[in-house]
């Protein structure tokens, strides 16, 4: 008798997700929009759960095939409709023209349980535009300088630690990864949290620690968005915050204990924290709440926290793929040094005017974000129906829609053998040649990636500052045919990037 109810009941709770899950299999048909078979559990599906296929190259068999025919495509990630845009021109559209109503992520907030999720990226309409517009001074040319800096004595930190790498390394073997996200922690904690947190010099270091917690979920992470993509409830019932807390009240508390030290020593620094609390003050007597975001501690906390979750594993991986494909083609990493070390002495040193003047760094740091990019994938959501161009079709907020910048980035029409490395794709001749919607590391339009002159400037001087001093070579630990880690969001090269370090003369 039990056996029966316990079997009725799961015949019905599996017809109920059944149902659940399919019942929106008509949107695209509805709309008469070109569309993936939703039921297919293999071929050209795409979206659900990337468990046996990298995140970035879920859009891969999708493009290939519909691109030539059709400037978009619809398709479902779990249950919800997904139009893939495939033109440059309605991709301009979406992230520029009609930023009005793309002006989403479509990315859930839990004020309550989760502090760290208000945040910028995840912000909507006039609270995303008022803390935009308020953080957005930030990165002006001016701040950066006044950064560079508390950045510039990082990098010798980071040759030190090379150096001693390689000299302790089997047959001078240094796995690059590793140094290169301590690096980017050490960079992050003084910029936005304003810490030394010690990451190059000790590899214990509690800062380092917790950075590795926040990444080595992935899996959880993966779960989390396939069940929030199923329905947004999951962000509150499933158990998420008590497994993220621990990382949650290290950061939560760690800006509060700054901005208290601050206040107490009447410290003043040129870094994220004290942009922010200036903020704050300049906020105290604004009521409008609705329209406004209050730079509480937490808020704080939350932006640093995104800070940091978006300038780790993105700049290690861009500047170590950078080093591995240099290692591969020594001409050019000669000639990359070789224009280290002659703006170097034009300008006295590693300075931000010698760095601003590296052509070939930066070509060199665009052509690595083209191959690698960390984010294969744009997101939108329409925030009111919109009725696409030349046809009758209107989608509306119960569909997202996607960029796919991973396979724009790799197609021979815009960029010709695009597994070639080539940094003379980005000289202003090449540029001029293409539509600028093709390529989009940082994304376009109001949203665009708030920090991209900050990033650029930190992996060009983390780049520069590494071949001024070493140089990079195959070893026999080098995977020359990079295998990236399948569970990972972004392009992650499994086993990390082995070379062999030596000095360069002086
Ligand atoms: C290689 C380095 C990086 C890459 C490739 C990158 C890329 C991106 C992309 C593609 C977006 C979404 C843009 C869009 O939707 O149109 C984004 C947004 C964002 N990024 Fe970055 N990013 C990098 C480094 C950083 C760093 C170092 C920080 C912070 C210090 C940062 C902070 C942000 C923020 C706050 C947003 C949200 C902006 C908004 O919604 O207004 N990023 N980034």
């Amino acid at each position: 008798m039990l056996v029966t109810a316990v079997l009725a009941l799961t015949a019905a709770l599996v017809a109920f997700v059944c149902v659940y899950m399919s019942w929106h299999f008509d949107y695209w048909k509805k709309r008469g929009i070109p569309s993936v078979n939703a039921l297919s559990l293999t071929g050209d599906r795409g979206g659900g759960l990337p468990f046996n296929k990298s995140f970035w190259k879920i859009l891969d068999p999708i493009y290939n095939k519909y691109k030539k025919q059709h400037a978009y495509v619809g398709m479902f990630q779990a249950r919800r409709p997904v139009l893939v845009v495939l033109d440059p021109e309605m991709v301009k559209m979406v992230l520029t023209k009609e930023f009005s109503t793309f002006h989403g992520r479509g990315q859930p907030i839990d004020e309550e349980n989760d502090p760290m999720s208000l945040n910028l990226f995840n912000l909507e309409g006039p609270r995303w535009k008022n803390l935009r517009s308020k953080l957005s001074p930030t990165f002006t040319s001016g701040k950066l300088k006044l950064m560079f800096p508390l950045m510039a004595d990082l990098t010798d930190d980071l040759s030190g630690a090379l150096t001693q790498l390689a000299a302790t390394g089997e047959k001078g073997q240094v796995e690059m990864k590793d140094l290169l996200l301590r690096y980017a922690t050490d960079v992050i904690g003084t910029v936005a949290f304003g810490i030394e947190c010690n990451s190059l010099k000790n590899d214990k270091a509690e800062f380092h620690t917790m950075t590795r917690e926040v990444f080595n979920r992935n899996l959880l992470f993966i779960i989390r968005f396939f069940l929030v993509s199923v329905h947004p409830i999951f962000m509150k019932l499933m158990p998420f915050k008590k497994l993220f807390s621990k990382c949650t009240n290290f950061f939560l508390n760690l800006m509060k204990d700054t901005v208290e030290y601050r206040e107490e020593n009447k410290i003043e620094r040129n870094d994220f924290v004290n942009l922010m609390m200036q903020l704050r003050d300049q906020d105290r007597h604004v009521t409008d709440r609705l329209n406004h975001i209050e730079m509480t501690s937490d808020v704080m906390a939350a932006q640093a926290f995104l800070f940091f979750i978006a300038g780790l594993d993105s700049i290690a991986n861009t500047v170590g793929f950078s080093l591995h494909e240099l290692a591969l083609n020594p001409e050019l990493q000669q000639r990359a040094a070789e224009e280290v070390r002659a703006l170097k002495a034009k300008h006295g040193g590693l300075t931000y005017e010698a760095l601003r003047d590296m052509d070939l760094i930066e070509r060199i740091i665009r052509e690595s974000l083209r191959k690698w990019g960390p984010v294969g994938i744009l997101t939108r959501e329409p925030k009111e129906p919109f009725q696409l161009p030349e046809t009758k079709a209107v989608v509306d907020k119960t569909c997202m829609v996607w960029i796919p910048v991973f396979q724009m980035a790799h197609d021979p029409e815009y960029f010709p053998d695009p597994e070639r490395f080539d940094p003379e794709r980005f000289t202003e001749e090449s540029k001029a040649q293409r539509h600028p919607y093709t390529y989009l590391p940082f994304g376009e339009g109001p949203r665009f990636c708030i920090a991209e002159r900050f990033a650029i400037l930190e992996m060009k001087l983390c780049l520069a500052g590494m071949l001024d001093k070493h140089h990079f070579v195959v070893g026999d630990k080098t995977a020359v045919e990079i295998e990236t880690d399948s569970r990972s969001f972004s392009p992650t090269p499994k086993g990390g990037f082995w070379l062999r370090v030596e000095q360069r003369a002086e």
